[in-house]
């Protein structure tokens, strides 16, 4: 793959290669796509305000996170459907993270079983985890990925009402033959509904608790001793409200512009998050339209203890399986490096606000 350079070439190779209907799935977001443009654009209207004459010579990306050290800030998002890019799908996906010396985020929608998942990887998984009507399922879902080996659960909280998805409604998105939901099976939860237009939401409809509520963040955190992280927050006040219902870490992100369309671009709420988590010790991370290292940098100086990334593993993952996802993080990774040696910095937590400045109009 050495005729590829940026993540933006690796979703031109994949747009090319996917199928139409999975291309638009994993590429689109909701109704008019505002969120989902602003999430990558908000980072052209920051400057990095670097420093010169500071012996960049050695440098290092290493982070610690969720109690690990892992040698690369930029985990992996969890995204569905993972066979639907590649063969082995999340097996890929998890050796290449495993190889880049980072987390990844499994889905509650891969179609991968979490214990094969994390029976392949060589450093840790995380389980995000959508709250069924049931229960007990749901229940059943932590102690599968307990007893296999994750090292921390992500509840995703802005997806309990299904978005307008025009892309998936046109195409009349549906799994193929063959792919089915690994996590859900034991538990006995029907695949997905046959419906005109996409089927995710009726399954979403049928399946996810619309009446999730703070307290529920209690009864997770009271559920598990492994560390219980919300995704999906956007406010200072949700992010501290998570932090008193027992979250031990929060992830800003607006579902890759795939739930409410015009919420915030993640970068212009991340100081917010940071402040109102100030003193309480909580994690944060952000995802959300990054495509280059110095999107890294901003959300990172910004006061985000790392990132994540989800389409560009799915373009990697499209193209050519474990080999791409690696090469996508070793872009990213390469470019961030960059980024800190030009900006006069050598450590992750050597990157401050001081660095960052709106665009000057
Ligand atoms: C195809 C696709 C599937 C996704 N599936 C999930 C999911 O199952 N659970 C979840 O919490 N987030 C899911 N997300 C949201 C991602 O975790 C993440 O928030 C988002 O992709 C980040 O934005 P980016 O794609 O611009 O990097 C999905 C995103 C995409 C693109
Ligand atoms: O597509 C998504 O963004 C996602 O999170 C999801 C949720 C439910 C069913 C399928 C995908």
């Amino acid at each position: 793959m050495s005729s590829i350079f940026s993540l933006e070439q690796y979703r031109e190779k994949a747009c090319k290669q996917l199928p139409k209907m999975v291309y638009d799935y994993y590429a689109g977001g909701a109704s008019d796509e505002i969120t989902l443009r602003n999430n990558d654009r908000a980072y052209d209207r920051l400057a990095i305000r670097y420093h010169v004459m500071q012996d960049v010579e050695d440098r290092s990306l290493s982070i610690s996170i969720g109690g690990e050290r892992i040698d690369c800030p930029i985990l992996i998002a969890p995204t569905a459907f993972h066979r639907l890019a590649s063969e082995q799908g999340e097996l890929d996906t998890v050796r290449a993270a495993g190889n880049a010396g980072t987390v990844m985020i499994l889905s509650t929608l891969a179609t991968t079983a979490v214990e094969d998942v994390v029976a392949a990887a060589s450093g840790p998984v995380w389980f995000q985890l959508y709250v069924y009507r049931d229960r007990q399922a749901t229940r059943d879902l932590v102690r599968r990925a307990e007893a296999a080996g994750c090292s921390a659960l992500v509840l995703t909280a802005d997806a309990q009402v299904w978005s307008v998805r025009e892309r998936d409604e046109r195409n009349g998105f549906t799994l193929p033959e063959g792919i089915s939901m690994q996590n859900l099976e034991a538990s006995g939860k029907p695949t997905f509904p046959e419906t005109e237009g996409s089927g995710l939401g009726a399954y979403v409809e049928q399946n996810f608790d619309r009446s999730l509520k703070w307290s529920d963040l209690d009864w997770l955190a009271g559920l598990t001793d492994l560390p219980v992280w919300i995704k999906g927050v956007v406010r200072g006040d949700d992010a501290r409200r998570a932090a008193e219902h027992g979250a031990d870490g929060v992830i800003v992100s607006n579902h890759g512009g795939r739930q409410l369309d015009t919420s915030p671009a993640t970068i212009t709420v991340l100081p917010e998050i940071v402040q109102a988590l100030e003193g309480t010790g909580t994690e944060i991370l952000m995802d959300g339209g990054i495509r280059r290292g110095t999107d890294v940098l901003k959300a990172l100086a910004l006061g985000a203890d790392g990132v994540c990334i989800g389409r560009p593993i799915l373009w990697g993952l499209a193209a050519n399986g474990q080999a791409g996802v690696e090469d996508v993080l070793r872009i990213l990774a390469n470019e961030l490096d960059v980024a800190m040696g030009l900006s006069g910095v050598t450590s992750v937590d050597d990157l401050t606000p001081d660095l960052i400045a709106p665009v000057a109009e």
